[in-house]
């Protein structure tokens, strides 16, 4: 397949011709932008930095804000503070059509009597594109959303995901500054969920676009994004790529958002020099040092494949450390890998396993242990009513 924007150096037009404003083409500055509904905010005062060319995703559950402030993006909200930048220009009160913004939704939103060609051409029609360059963008685009034999279908006669690569096609035909998505696939199962988020990613570098993505979905964001933010209660709580978020989460909310994590409490002793001295039980462990804990109630968070199964009253191997004991309550096969869950004094646990090695049986008591820079602390969150 030969996809000629894959070559188009970041800032041409759809036309070809060279953009102005060079390789900040697609850079979203948001400073101190906040919307509130009927004095509730929606949106803290917020900054985010979007750099041109990033594949960025704004994370959270429902209700956290991230539709809110990608419409601010868009310019179909209006913030109440604070202003909005795209390549160093302030866009904060420019009209969403002056944008130069390709908006891809959950519900495709393909006008139903136009067919593919059609649909992607559309844009390019309203913005009065000579035939021929259209024709051209058009080949261009259902090539790069491999679409190829199916330009003359109508919506109604496409899946989902091929409509919502219809989309992507018609989002992209204009050549956006920037390309923002909000649940692009939360309509589609989850094989399809899959596949279509591989090739979102494949288009978007394709096309050197920057891309906001919305959703709520961890695995979604980890697949896709060059880094993303936590929202929660209208504040991004952490920025980051993905790996950054997944070993060192700011505080419990994010350590729990993005995946499986085994939860220790503990008490901080002290620090020094990049890393925690923490009192788990009767162990005494060092973690990776996280400067936003302010008091000493803390909690340990160590994913699953983190752990390490030692025998119960073994001597801990050198470069480990024993965080608690624990008895095996439940042992899953789960294909590429084996599930363990434990009881560790009353706290749950679990531990990923190697599927090939031997599997430990129920009742069996053993050591959880874990390596010093595996441990993410994390500041316990204040009793209710506290
Ligand atoms: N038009 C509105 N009027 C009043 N409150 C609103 C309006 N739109 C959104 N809100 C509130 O603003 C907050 C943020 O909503 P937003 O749609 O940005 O969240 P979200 O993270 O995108 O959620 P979801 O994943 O469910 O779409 C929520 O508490 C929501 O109830």
């Amino acid at each position: 397949m030969s996809i000629s924007t894959a070559s188009r150096p970041n800032g041409a037009n759809a036309d070809g011709s060279a953009a102005t404003a060079g390789d900040r083409r697609g850079e979203v500055v948001v400073s101190d932008i906040g919307l509130d509904y009927n004095g509730v905010p929606a949106l803290a005062d917020t900054d985010l930095h979007v750099h041109a060319g990033e594949f960025f995703t704004l994370l959270g559950p429902s209700g956290s804000g991230k539709t809110t402030l990608l419409r601010i993006i868009a310019g179909l909200l209006d913030p109440a503070r604070g202003t909005l930048h795209i390549d160093g220009t302030d866009v904060t009160r420019t009209p969403t059509q002056k944008r130069d913004i390709g908006f891809v939704f959950q519900n495709y939103a393909l006008f139903p009597h136009l067919t593919v060609a059609e649909n992607i051409e559309y844009g390019l029609k309203v913005r009065k594109l000579p035939a021929a360059k259209r024709a051209a963008r058009v080949a261009e685009m259902v090539d790069l959303v491999a679409l190829g034999g199916y330009a003359d279908r109508y919506p109604a006669q496409l899946s989902g995901g091929q409509q919502q690569r219809v989309a992507l096609g018609r989002a992209l035909a204009q050549n956006p500054r920037v390309l923002l998505l909000d649940e692009p696939l939360g309509a589609l199962d989850r094989g399809l969920r899959e596949e279509l988020g591989a090739e979102v990613r494949r288009i978007q570098q394709e096309s050197n676009t920057t891309a906001v993505y919305v959703t709520h979905d961890q695995e979604e964001a980890f697949i896709l994004s060059d880094r993303m933010g936590v929202m929660r209660d209208g504040r991004i709580c952490q920025l980051g790529t993905p790996e950054e978020l997944y070993r060192e989460p700011k505080d419990l909310f994010v350590a729990k958002f993005l995946g499986k994590t085994n939860l220790f409490p503990g008490r901080l002793t002290g620090t020094d020099a990049g890393s925690a001295h923490v009192r788990v039980g009767d162990h005494d462990l060092t973690a990776r040092a996280n400067p936003a804990i302010a008091g000493a109630d803390v909690v340990c968070s160590v994913r699953p494949e983190q752990l390490i199964l030692g025998g119960a009253g073994a001597a801990v191997p050198a470069g480990l450390q024993r965080i608690a004991d624990a008895a095996i309550t439940e042992v899953r096969f789960l294909g590429q890998r084996r599930s363990i869950h434990l009881d560790a004094d009353g706290i749950a646990c679990s531990v990923d396993l190697d599927p090939a090695a031997p599997a430990p049986a129920v009742g069996d008591r053993v050591s959880l242990l874990v390596r010093p820079g595996e441990i993410a602390l994390v500041a316990a969150e204040p009793a209710a009513g506290a």
